[in-house]
């Protein structure tokens, strides 16, 4: 029987998961299609580490495991719900708060010198940063706004900041130095590679050996220099003085998990470096790692004697005065961009100062414009000609602006965010070659600290992106640009993959064009301010940033989107929107049980999901159930059924009622499968006869704490109980 694998996850979604998965067990229920659920929480992977020290109910299979080899599979379904990329500071939390839970997990090991700790770090090696998405992502990507949701947004546009000539805000970015300016590319000729750091004394370090290449695939070798990245820091610290603007910083080292954390504490380094100067032996004494951020600096100088820490926090006080505003990410609590890598995300975090007119919080919890950081060339461009047409457009217009959907070449691990392995902090000055036995393929000088990497994308999945992108333009009729600089190393490569691989389709009459982002991004925006619409066809990176981007400007938020992976064998991966899973929302629901989660994105994905079976397998009633979510999925927007943001109005609890009411009144009136239709009759009359109690009952609830027994591992009743108030909604849903 074909089975929907739905994820547990972390936060905001694993909550919404409580309540609306019930509803959708019930619906499923007697359709000739399962559905079971796989447990890829960051709590879940941990557990899943350490099954040698765990009794027989503690114990957690290998979920995550699991499901990469299903995506092998033609028959995989997978929904996928965004889970944590956890941080040090997010991994350590959840160990701890395991610890507490009776666990037996050992301590995160600092700096690991014995065995016994080496063995534990690499077991939460592989828990940290984002762990999961790599996996399962065994396709390229194709991420849309569903037309409903397009045409609501367009009907009830949300506010958007207004942008004039005057708004000194920007982008900046490094011009030496970068990973853009070292990046060296070549085609493997299915080699074994080695990674070699040759020191300056002739000493020869292997970083890694014996790294297996395709025939085809593309290599790229680069580093960031830290030396120009201290001293790009440095200036725009200046800058931003000088002109009254926020400081900002933004990187992706959840994702970026072994490179970003380090240019993130470079940045913590530089915006305190007077503090480091002075006090770096204190500093050193109780563990101090910049890229673990200003949070974590902050608990270890309790470790400190009282006077040293006084002395300490008061040169803080004293490098925050001299240097500009730092943005903030909860003035309320004082926490700053600088206070832990994963709290500003660059995906998450540009979008927002586009739309909110280059402004970011200062400490007074008021707006104010941001020079907004992003030291590699390679992406920050195009952020920077956003702002720019802003600047010299106006704001965009979520009213009449046109779509940017996205093809992202994402399989097997490609390009920057499959290159974690292959990642070195450089130890010593030198010179790092990439050989394949004794040919050196490529050579470059470093310096101690600089960070070094290597990223590679296969032949097959650059083919099959380009057949998608192709497939997208054709059935939409829509011009799509690659994004791509031929004064890229690595793009000039994709580039000439390209070209080859459209010969290989009919493009009669398509517009398909291949442009620098900074340019890719001036096309598009001209073209959506007329209202067109534009497809995206994006590496990995861009991917990920522009599947933000452009739904936070046009819709809102990037949670109602579409985004489909086809496997390449054969199976489908439903992603549940881009964005991420919302921690301030599981704050709000512990504070006053309300839960602002917007499920359109599981909507979403359990609809394509559906089609993907009624595609492909024979003897299932997922065609009708597909067609029906579709129409009720409509129905909920066009009458406004998403969480609402005050309190006493629905939430997400209330928003999966509604769903589940217009699609079982969906089912009721379809004509294609009587049975259906009957067995859901007295389920759509019923959900609507008691409409004002099962209100009542939700809504009733909300305003007061919530306990949920955990954050990273909640007790199971407990939220289970919280997320399901209404006796009388599961009641009904139960009898299905
Ligand atoms: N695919 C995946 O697995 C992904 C996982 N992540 C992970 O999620 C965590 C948080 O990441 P971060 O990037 O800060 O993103 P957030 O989860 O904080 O989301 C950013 C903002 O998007 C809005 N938002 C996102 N989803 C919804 C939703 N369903 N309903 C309503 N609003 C929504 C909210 O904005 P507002 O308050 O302005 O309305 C939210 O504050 C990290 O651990 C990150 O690694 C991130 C991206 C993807
Ligand atoms: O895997 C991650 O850490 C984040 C992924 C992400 O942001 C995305 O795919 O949009
Ligand atoms: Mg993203």
């Amino acid at each position: 029987m074909p089975t929907i694998v739905w994820t547990k996850i972390d936060e905001a979604p694993a909550l919404a998961s409580y309540s609306f998965l019930p509803i959708v067990e019930g619906f499923l229920d007697e359709s000739g299609i399962d559905i079971t659920t796989s447990d890829i929480s960051l709590a879940g992977r941990i557990l899943a580490q350490f099954p040698d020290r765990l009794s027989e109910d503690q114990k957690v299979a290998d979920h995550l495991a699991e499901l990469g080899e299903l995506t092998a599979s033609p028959d995989a379904n997978i929904i996928k719900l965004p889970n944590i990329s956890a941080s040090i500071p997010q991994l350590k939390a959840a160990i701890a708060e395991l610890q507490a839970q009776g666990y037996d997990l050992p301590d995160f090991p600092e700096k690991p010198s014995t065995d016994e700790d080496k063995e534990t770090a690499a077991r939460y090696a592989t828990v940290l940063g984002s762990a999961v998405n790599p996996v399962l992502r065994e396709g390229n990507s194709d991420r849309r706004a569903p037309a409903a949701v397009k045409a609501y947004a367009k009907a009830h546009p949300h506010r958007m900041g207004q942008w004039t000539g005057q708004v000194k805000a920007r982008v900046t970015h490094m011009d030496h130095g970068d990973f853009f300016d070292h990046e060296e590319s070549f085609i493997s000729r299915g080699q074994d590679l080695d990674v070699v750091l040759i020191g300056s004394d002739g000493s020869e370090t292997v970083l890694a050996s014996g790294i297996k290449t395709a025939d085809g695939e593309i290599v790229d070798a680069t580093f960031m220099s830290v030396d120009a990245l201290d001293e790009f820091y440095a200036s725009s610290l200046a800058q931003a003085k000088e002109e009254d603007l926020l400081w900002s910083v933004h990187l992706k080292a959840t994702m970026m998990k072994v490179s970003d954390p380090v240019l993130f504490g470079h940045a913590v380094r530089t915006f305190l470096a007077d503090v480091f100067d002075k006090y770096g032996d204190d500093l050193n004494s109780v563990g101090v790692n910049p890229d673990l951020g200003l949070g974590d600096l902050y608990a270890r100088l309790e470790k400190l004697p009282a006077e040293r820490a006084t002395a300490i926090k008061a040169a803080i006080d004293s490098a925050f005065a001299a240097r500009p505003a730092l943005a903030m990410v909860d003035s309320d609590n004082g926490i700053t961009n600088l206070h832990a890598g994963n709290l500003v995300i660059i995906d998450a975090s540009m979008p927002t100062v586009v739309r909110d007119s280059g402004c970011m919080w200062n400490a007074d919890g008021k707006r104010q414009e941001t020079l907004a950081c992003i030291p590699d060339r390679s992406y920050a461009t195009m952020y920077a000609a956003i702002m720019d047409d802003c600047r010299e457009h106006g704001a965009l217009d979520p009213a009449t602006m046109g779509d940017v959907p996205n093809v992202g070449l994402m399989a097997q691990k490609a390009e920057e965010y499959g290159s974690h392995p292959t990642t070195f902090i450089i130890a010593h000055d030198g010179c790092v070659e990439v050989r394949c036995g004794d040919e050196v393929l490529t050579s470059q000088q470093v310096e101690a600290g600089d960070i070094w990497r290597m990223s590679r994308v296969r032949d097959v999945p650059v083919r099959d992106w380009v057949r998608l992108a192709v497939e997208r333009a054709r059935i939409t009729n829509t011009p799509a640009v690659f994004w791509l600089d031929a004064n890229r190393a690595h793009d000039a490569r994709v580039i000439e993959k390209v070209k080859a691989y459209l010969r290989e389709h009919d493009t009669e009459g398509l517009d398909i064009r291949i442009l620098a982002p900074a340019d890719a991004m001036k096309f598009t925006l001209a073209r959506i301010r007329r209202g067109e619409d534009t497809i995206s066809v994006t590496g990995n990176v861009l991917r990920d940033y522009l599947t933000d981007l452009f739904p936070i400007l046009e819709i809102g938020t990037s949670a109602k989107m579409l985004s489909v992976v086809p496997l390449l064998a054969g199976g489908g991966l439903f992603e549940t929107g881009a964005g991420g899973s919302a921690p301030k929302h599981v704050s709000q629901f512990v504070a006053e049980d309300y839960l602002r989660w917007d499920s359109l994105g599981e909507f979403c994905a359990l609809g394509a999901s559906l089609e993907h079976i009624d595609q492909t397998s024979e003897g299932t009633r997922a065609g009708v159930l597909a067609a029906t979510l579709d129409k009720a999925i409509r129905a909920f927007l066009e009458n406004d059924r998403s969480p609402a943001r005050k309190l006493g109005q629905i939430d997400n609890r209330g928003s999966h009622y509604w769903l589940a009411r217009y699609w079982a009144t969906e089912l009721a009136a379809q004509r294609d499968d009587a049975e259906l239709a009957d067995r859901f009759s007295d389920v759509a009359t019923e959900l609507a006869a008691r409409e004002d109690q099962i209100l009542e009952e939700l809504n009733g609830v909300q305003g007061h704490p919530v306990d949920m027994g955990g954050y990273y591992h909640p007790d199971e009743e407990l939220v289970a109980e919280a997320m399901r108030p209404s006796t009388t909604l599961n009641a009904i849903i139960e009898a299905l």
